[in-house]
């Protein structure tokens, strides 16, 4: 029989309470934030098994077979993210892909956290059975009594914490609260996050890109340059392997386990790229930085952009630090940004 990963049965929730006990001064508020966030995981990734199984039995698009409205999954998903997080006690300002404005926490249910999270990514793939996932990066709010709606208007380099959920063959919890990045397995039987992937690092180089290729007509001249240089390589080397599922959790996820790099650059018809900082950039940037690779717009690093907008675009190239460094080579020579 095959051997089963060593998780060491470390539970998330053990890890957790591990991570806060190295600092004494710690409240426990953040343990308690992210305990609502994997409830609300624990939930979506529920809600997406049932939903492909549900196709089975013509319960799709609005309603199901008695008439009854059916929640769609994005829709579902932020409901529940943004029930959790309220009711966790431990926020007070919220961004979500799907509102269109900041989230302000009733007064009595305030805490000291902001979080900004994309509930839901990957939406297109839903239909097609293929993986999904939610992203989210958590900030301190600042140290004054009264709270303003663009004091979530912060660089990355200020979150205490981010992370993903993979809805794929299993659904995986990948976190980093900036000790280094680490990936739990959800074993649904005993509704528990195992730790599998200890402590996550990045190749220095891989062997695969990840962009979409439909859209090269329309990509800046460096990102064309530095692409075929990976296609036709001159120095006799094998070309790199391309792979594009059109999910960031899951092009981002396999560039972290396998090395390459990942990107959505500017093109004419998206001048400012298509993914927005807030809560697909940043905390994807978190992430990789974390595990020892790069994540940049082609001019600065994704981190230390100042968001001016809550639903503010990007380009993105992120993954092996050496590709990352290529890239950014084809911007400086050239003189341009991205
Ligand atoms: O279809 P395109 O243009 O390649 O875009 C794919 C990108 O769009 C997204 O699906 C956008 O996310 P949402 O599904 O949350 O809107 C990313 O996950 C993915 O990287
Ligand atoms: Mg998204
Ligand atoms: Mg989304």
């Amino acid at each position: 029989m095959a051997e089963g990963i060593d998780t060491d049965c470390m539970t998330l929730t053990r890890f957790l309470l591990a991570e806060q006990r190295k600092h004494p001064s710690a409240t426990g508020d953040l343990t308690q934030l992210i305990n609502a966030i994997l409830t609300a995981i624990k939930a979506i990734s529920s809600a997406v098994r049932r939903a492909g199984i549900a196709q089975l039995y013509g319960i799709t698009g609005n309603s199901n077979v008695q008439g009854e409205e059916v929640k769609k999954l994005d829709v579902l998903s932020n409901e529940l993210f943004i029930n959790m997080l309220k009711s966790s006690f431990t926020t007070c300002l919220l961004v979500s892909e799907e509102n269109e404005t900041v989230i302000e926490v009733e007064l009595e249910k305030q805490g000291k956290y902001m979080v900004s999270f994309d509930p839901l990514d990957g939406s297109s793939n839903i239909d097609c059975l293929g993986s999904i996932g939610t992203i989210f990066a958590i900030y301190r709010r600042p140290n004054d009594d009264s709270i303003k709606q663009e004091d979530i208007l912060v660089p990355g380099r200020q979150a205490v914490a981010a992370g993903y959920a993979l809805y794929g063959s299993a659904t995986m919890l990948v976190l980093s609260v900036g000790h280094g990045v680490n990936g739990f397995l959800l074993d649904p039987s005993i509704g528990e996050f195992l730790l599998t992937d200890r402590k996550m690092k990045i190749k220095p180089r891989g062997k695969i890109y990840s962009i979409n290729e439909g859209y090269s007509s329309m990509w800046p001249q460096q990102v064309k340059d530095y692409i075929d240089s990976l296609k036709f390589p001159k120095s006799g080397k094998p070309p790199y392997g391309a792979r594009y599922i059109g999910s960031m959790v899951a092009d981002v996820h396999r560039t972290l386990k396998y090395g390459g790099i990942f990107a959505y650059p500017a093109t004419k018809d998206s001048p400012k790229g298509k993914l927005r900082l807030l809560y697909e950039c940043i905390p994807m940037a978190f992430i990789i930085e974390q595990a020892g690779g790069l994540a940049t717009n082609g001019d600065i690093n994704i981190l230390d952009i100042k968001p001016e907008l809550i639903h503010q675009r990007s380009p993105i190239f992120l993954g092996s630090k050496e590709d990352v460094e290529d890239l950014m080579s084809f911007f400086k020579s050239s003189g341009d940004k991205a």
